[in-house]
């Protein structure tokens, strides 16, 4: 049974199983997953073949269970095979290591013959573990339908050395441990009594981890008797249950408890614990936690569908927005009311109280859409008492169609004047004293702002107001196993030379975010081009450890007038406002980050004739390709 619901998540169920530590000798089995399954248990880890067997000329392998102990569907639903742990691939041992490779081949033969959905490796017992990794592809090469998960500590333990920790930190679709890369593989990371520091442990979230194994020894004991969590533990479970692991208890019972009230708080219930499973009480405890969980916020709710899923950014100058897309933007009602704040503050400083009854202001808004920064524009100029003359400039013909309507709908044909056009060729019958627009991207300037203010600046009157004012994009390095993947299995470099707009959810970020490049309007520089370049140092924090860079989440603020902002950087996001995800700048190859060494990045915004596009590249701490050179594989058309 799963563990019950959180409120508000409509997402796939969590669950929880329990390793069997023993080798369920005798066809046991079936016992033991009954008695597991009326304890609310989901699912065993279960040991397959006995730990004993070494191959031999014509040995039959001596399995936990014949398949005929179980149906299909049990097999498959509620067993989770545990490869044995004596195995060791690496081993000087030339027999050890010929057993090991051969043992390890039958057992999976027999996880798939009984369809298992997945099976946990014991981790390489050396930091040189070539042998593994080569045993692993070819095993994995094979498999289809079930998954390898690896067993990995989270914190530093006894037989991992610095040279394995550190391989454990690139644990990834293509993990590099002890520099060797496995084709796949996802995780299971156990939990200990002590734990790493969150930044460490936030690395985890970035990663494919399918299963978070709780040893019973990790868990306290509350002054009633009860197993219960340290509060990092409680932390870490939550942060895995966000991201859809789900639990393994592992270990014998510490709390031998005889009265059992519930952990809803009733504490007059008892129960008999004859018939209770040793490992019920921390079952509880996690079903517990799992419940009590805030639910979550209604724009992450909404959100869900979209999480890590890879979209081509929009591209509203060369392309037509569709109704559904305006349609979208147009329910974030954030946005409109903060443009609106800006707008009503441009306003009152262009005209003094004293003249609201003899000045008109001349507010242009281009790109208008379907017109709710009109709309803004118009409640800002009602708010302050300032009279307001509008043009709604527009260069998609389908968009003019809804503007015209929406102007009959509201009585505003005296106040608006709609002009389909491309606001760069437009010849403006008069000046404009404020100009509105929001052609911004998650990167801020990616859907070519700059290009089209430039071409609208002709007609802002020479101390006029642009709304926005500035913006800046923001960059920061991340872990993303899952986007790593997803890109890559397009085969080929184009995708790797592409960003993507994305609801970001697996990843670990790994530094403060940066400030890449900022744009002004209106833009009275002396040297007016958009192009760009900045290099960046991001430092990890030292209590990270070594990580995994696949890439580079990026974001933008606006200053849209003074102290009126609106951005998703996530350090100054504008609250509940859902019109833009981040953006995704992958590498081609993953970057190993050692501990305490900064990752050198560079940028360029570059500009042609009829299109603008970013190249980036990684210079430190080891070299990647320049990616995207001279716009080959993604730009954005002018
Ligand atoms: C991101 S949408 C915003 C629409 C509307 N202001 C809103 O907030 O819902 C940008 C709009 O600007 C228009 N646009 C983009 N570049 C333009 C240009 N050079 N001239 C006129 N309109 C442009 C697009 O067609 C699109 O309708």
């Amino acid at each position: 049974m799963p563990l019950g619901q959180r409120a508000g998540d409509k997402s796939e169920s969590r669950y929880c199983g329990m390793e069997v530590l023993d080798f369920p000798a005798g066809e046991e089995l079936p016992a033991v997953l009954s008695q597991s399954l009326s304890s609310a248990f989901d699912f065993l880890l279960a040991p397959l073949v006995d730990p004993g067997y070494r191959p031999a000329p014509g040995a039959v392998l001596p399995v936990a269970a014949s398949d005929l102990v179980l149906s299909p569907s049990q097999w498959s639903s509620h067993i989770v095979g545990k490869i044995s742990e004596w195995i060791d691939l690496d081993s000087e041992d030339e027999q050890l290591r010929l057993d090991s490779e051969v043992t390890l081949k039958q057992e999976i033969a027999w996880a798939s013959h009984l369809s298992l959905q997945a099976c946990v490796l014991p981790p390489p017992k050396r930091s040189s573990c070539a042998n593994y990794a080569r045993v692993v592809n070819h095993i994995l090469q094979g498999l289809t339908n079930m998954q390898l998960w690896l067993r990995i500590p989270l914190e530093k333990s006894e037989p991992m050395d610095e040279e394995h920790d550190e391989a454990k930190n690139n644990s990834n679709m293509t993990l590099g441990y002890g520099g060797i890369h496995f084709d796949y593989y996802v995780g299971c990371s156990l939990i200990r009594s002590t734990l790493p520091s969150m930044n460490s442990l936030g690395r985890w979230f970035g990663e494919p981890v399918r299963a978070a194994i709780l040893q019973t020894n990790a868990f306290l004991t509350n002054s009633r008797g009860y197993p219960c969590l340290s509060k990092r533990h409680q932390m870490l479970l939550t942060g895995f249950f966000n991201h859809s692991v789900q639990v393994i208890i592992s270990g014998r019972s510490n709390h031998n408890i005889s009265q059992v009230g519930l952990l809803s708080g009733d504490e007059n219930h008892t129960e008999d614990t004859s018939v209770r499973h040793a490992l019920g009480p921390y079952l509880e405890y996690i079903a517990y936690i799992y419940q009590r969980m805030d639910p979550l916020p209604e724009q992450e709710r909404f959100e869900i569908n979209y999480r890590d899923f890879l979209q081509s950014p929009l591209q509203p100058l060369m392309d037509n927005l569709e109704a559904q897309t305006y349609e979208t933007f147009e329910k974030d009602t954030v946005k409109y009311s903060q443009y609106q704040r800006a707008i009503a503050k441009a306003l009152v400083d262009r005209v003094s109280d004293d003249e609201v009854s003899t000045i008109k202001t001349v507010l242009m808004v281009v790109g208008a859409g379907r017109g709710p920064l009109v709309r803004a524009s118009l409640q800002a100029a009602e708010e302050t008492g300032r009279k307001l003359k509008v043009y709604a400039v527009e260069k998609n013909p389908n968009a003019v169609i809804t503007l015209h309507s929406l102007i009959k709908l509201e009585g505003w044909e005296s106040l608006v004047t709609i002009i389909s056009s491309d606001m760069r060729c437009w010849d403006a019958p008069e000046k404009a004293d404020i100009l509105v627009s929001e052609l911004l991207g998650s990167f801020g300037d990616n859907e070519l702002s700059p290009e089209c203010l430039d071409g609208a600046q002709r007609f802002l009157k020479p101390d006029g107001i642009s709304i926005p004012s500035s913006y800046t994009s923001f960059i920061e390095p991340i872990t993303a196993s899952k986007l790593h993947n997803d890109i890559k299995a397009h085969k080929d470099i184009a995708h790797f030379e592409t960003a993507y707009v994305v609801k970001l959810h697996r990843v670990a970020r790994l530094a403060p975010t940066q400030k890449v490049f900022t744009f002004d309007h209106p833009n009275t520089s002396s040297n007016p081009s958009n192009q760009r370049y900045t290099k960046l140092q991001f430092e990890i924090p030292e209590d990270t450890g070594s990580c995994l860079v696949h890439g580079f989440a990026g974001y933008f603020d606006a200053v849209l007038y003074k102290d009126v902002h609106l951005g998703i950087e996530p350090n100054t996001a504008t609250p509940n406002m859902f019109s833009w995800f981040p953006i995704f700048f992958p590498l081609r190859k993953p970057i190993h980050v050692p501990s305490k060494s900064p990752i050198e990045v560079h940028f360029w915004r570059c500009c042609g004739s009829t299109k603008v596009w970013y190249e980036w590249a990684v210079t430190a701490p080891s070299p990647s390709p320049i990616h995207n050179s001279n716009g080959r594989s993604y730009w954005v058309g002018l």
